[in-house]
């Protein structure tokens, strides 16, 4: 039975070829960070309020433009073919049937045009809510027509990671001897649209080069919203202000890029803090239970996202498992929003949050 998000857990564990499961569940090097991240959710408790809850909580929100039914995204993650043959397809329904936005992996394994496309037909009434996911190319002429296929497709937002100078190391991955996707599976953005192989397609480029320049020139070539996913530092968090940003999803990439950062969770008030409230602070990384969608939205979060629970509710049931570990957290979401005595997300505030003192958590 699955009656939370661990549980998907446990059955993808047993479905999964466990080199694909290493790939999925890992982190850099220790995967110190991997385990503080949600190590940093159980060391916040919650203190509620009483005699002022409402019947009916408000969970949605509206973000860059695109409503959501819940503060809860999905985060881009590559490779959902991996897991499933459906992959990407899957999932983009089962996050527009939910109701929320799914950031697509600049790898995902199906095109966005088809992702948007399986999103569009599983609610023909409404706009999916779609973002795109942008590991930038040295190759300018490259990023930029990508940059196009993902606006034309229908995606309203990008998200663009910037903890990835080169990549992380995951010693899992290197005992398992896991260094490419099997026949038959591609990065099907990264198609050559010229020259090359005629079908063939590109490695992605982590580069060490890239500079905020780089995000100047996407802010002149894009009239969408533009994230940063990654910034740690509150000195690039004032500096993204600077570059005309418009909002940070907060990100250890799940603890697999640089191991022994902070969790992110940790981070968020400083975050927060050097925002000053000028652009929205998204945050994910270990958030496996709507008390976590609590915490971090008391916090300053604007919303949170999810990466791995997706892929275990691919792995595990397909399509309907990635709508059930939505559903889930969406309704512990609201259970916990009525035990604490809040009506909506605006009654979330930091005065709700306290730090379990050390040892007792
Ligand atoms: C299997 C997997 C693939 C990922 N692929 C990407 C990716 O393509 N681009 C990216 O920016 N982040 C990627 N991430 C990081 C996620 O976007 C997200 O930051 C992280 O998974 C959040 O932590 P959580 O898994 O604890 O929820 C990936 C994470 C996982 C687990
Ligand atoms: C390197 C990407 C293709 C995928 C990624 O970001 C990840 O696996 O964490």
């Amino acid at each position: 039975m699955f009656l939370n998000v661990r549980d998907f857990e446990e059955v993808a564990r047993t479905r999964l070829d466990p080199v694909y499961y290493d790939y999925v569940a890992g982190g850099a090097r220790d995967e110190v960070t991997l385990r503080a991240n949600e190590e940093g959710f159980q060391r916040l408790s919650l203190l509620p309020r009483v005699l002022r809850g409402r019947e009916k909580r408000e969970l949605d929100v509206s973000l860059f433009g695109s409503r959501a039914s819940m503060p809860v995204l999905l985060s881009p993650t590559a490779f959902h073919r991996l897991v499933h043959p459906e992959g990407e397809l899957a999932t983009a329904r089962a996050a527009a049937a939910a109701g929320a936005i799914m950031i697509v992996s600049m790898a995902s394994t199906v095109a966005v045009e088809e992702v948007a496309a399986a999103a569009r037909a599983a609610v023909p009434d409404r706009a999916p809510a779609l973002w795109f996911q942008l590991y930038l190319q040295p190759d300018l002429e490259f990023t930029e027509a990508l940059v196009r296929r993902a606006t034309e497709a229908g995606c309203t937002a990008l998200v663009v990671t910037v903890d990835s100078p080169v990549l992380g190391l995951s010693e899992r991955n290197k005992r398992n001897g896991f260094t490419d996707l099997p026949e038959g599976l591609r990065c099907e953005n990264l198609r050559e649209l010229r020259g090359g192989e005629p079908g063939s397609v590109r490695q992605i480029v982590m580069s060490p080069e890239l500079s905020w320049e780089h995000v100047d020139w996407l802010r002149r070539h894009t009239s969408l919203p533009i994230l940063l996913k990654g910034v740690l530092h509150p000195e690039d968090a004032r500096l993204a202000l600077r570059h005309g940003v418009d909002g940070l999803l907060l990100s250890n990439h799940g603890g697999r890029q640089l191991d022994s950062v902070p969790s992110t969770v940790d981070l968020l008030p400083e975050m927060v803090d050097a925002v000053g409230g000028r652009i929205p602070v998204l945050l994910d990384g270990g958030v496996r239970r709507g008390t976590d969608v609590v915490k971090a939205l008391a916090l300053g979060a604007a919303a949170v996202g999810v990466g791995r629970p997706v892929v275990w509710g691919l792995a595990a049931d397909g399509e309907r498992g990635v709508r059930r570990v939505l559903e889930l957290l969406r309704e512990e979401l609201d259970h916990t929003l009525a035990l604490c005595g809040a009506g909506s997300l605006r009654d979330l505030t930091p005065d709700l949050v306290r730090r379990t003192p050390a040892g007792r958590g």
